[in-house]
């Protein structure tokens, strides 16, 4: 399935599965790195203004991250949250490029400025040409944890009791209620889509359901981990989730358990 390897991120002896687990400790560099300097942020601008601390939080993040991929990966391209129109990014150089960092320096940016929430992340995310999404990691700092497709997330066995879907905490999609109805579940609101897969892959709960708008720095390292695993993440129609699109819009996203992914798609159709 690989073509061969980026001669700028791994060693042209290295397998396609060594050169991706690569890529993947590096994604995870990048996004705990990142996660590290906004904790520290948090520390040191406090909560009072919430709108600058957003503000400071985002360029931070997203200078880190630039940084480091324009060193040490100069010849990929990157798709970011916060370089809407400039060259490599949303510009049109990435969609010529076979590598393509996608990433969200900064998710929940709304929780990030709220005293002790939790449920904020960083996505580092690598699509390739021809393969799609291969590395990413998912960091949630004020968690202490970066999640990463390079380890396993195991599926657990079916909890007793009602299931569990995560939902925005500000923006609860109207397909995100009628599923829950439908199958019997309880909504559990929560900031962040990174945040909210990485719950999912920790059996927190049991599925995510978003619709009415995202971009794919949202989804794409938080899908690309739930992937690794073997656990379910599609649109909410079941179409597969695709990057690096001229158009980044990508506003809907399905992640659970795999036996709950039939139920839901059903649910999620009955419902439009
Ligand atoms: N309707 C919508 N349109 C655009 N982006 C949306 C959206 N709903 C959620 N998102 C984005 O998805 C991420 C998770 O949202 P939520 O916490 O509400 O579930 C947030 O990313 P950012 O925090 O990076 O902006 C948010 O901006
Ligand atoms: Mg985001």
């Amino acid at each position: 399935m690989h073509e061969a390897p980026d001669a700028a991120s791994a060693a042209p002896t290295a397998t396609p599965a060594a050169a991706d687990a690569a890529d993947a400790g590096f994604a995870a560099d990048l996004a705990t790195g990142a996660g590290e300097l906004l904790l520290k942020l948090r520390t040191e601008l406090g909560f009072g203004d919430a709108r600058a601390l957003k503000d400071a939080g985002d360029r931070v993040a997203d200078d880190y991250l630039l940084g480091r991929l324009a060193a040490e990966r100069p010849r990929d391209a990157v798709l970011s949250e916060e370089g809407r129109g400039e060259q490599g990014r949303i510009g049109t150089e990435r969609l010529e490029a076979d590598r393509v960092w996608i990433i969200d320096p900064l998710d929940g940016t709304r929780e990030y400025s709220e005293e002790g929430r939790d449920d904020w992340a960083v996505h580092v995310a690598l699509w390739q040409r021809g393969l799609g999404l291969t590395a990413a990691a998912v960091a949630l700092p004020a968690q202490g944890v970066t999640m990463r497709t390079d380890q396993r997330y195991d599926i657990p066995p079916v909890r007793a009791g009602k299931p569990r879907i995560a939902v925005s905490r500000t923006r609860p999609p109207a397909e995100a209620l009628a599923s829950a109805e439908a199958i019997g579940a309880e909504l559990v609101p929560m900031g962040s889509a990174g945040a909210k897969v990485m719950a999912v892959v920790t059996g927190a709960v049991d599925a995510y359901v978003h619709s009415g708008g995202q971009f794919e720095w949202d989804s794409a390292a938080p899908a690309a981990v739930a992937l690794a695993s073997a656990w379910h993440a599609s649109r909410i129609d079941g179409a597969p989730l695709r990057y690096n699109n001229a158009d980044p819009y990508l506003p809907d996203l399905l992640v659970c358990r795999p036996d709950l992914a039939e139920p839901l798609l059903a649910a999620v159709a009955g419902s439009r």
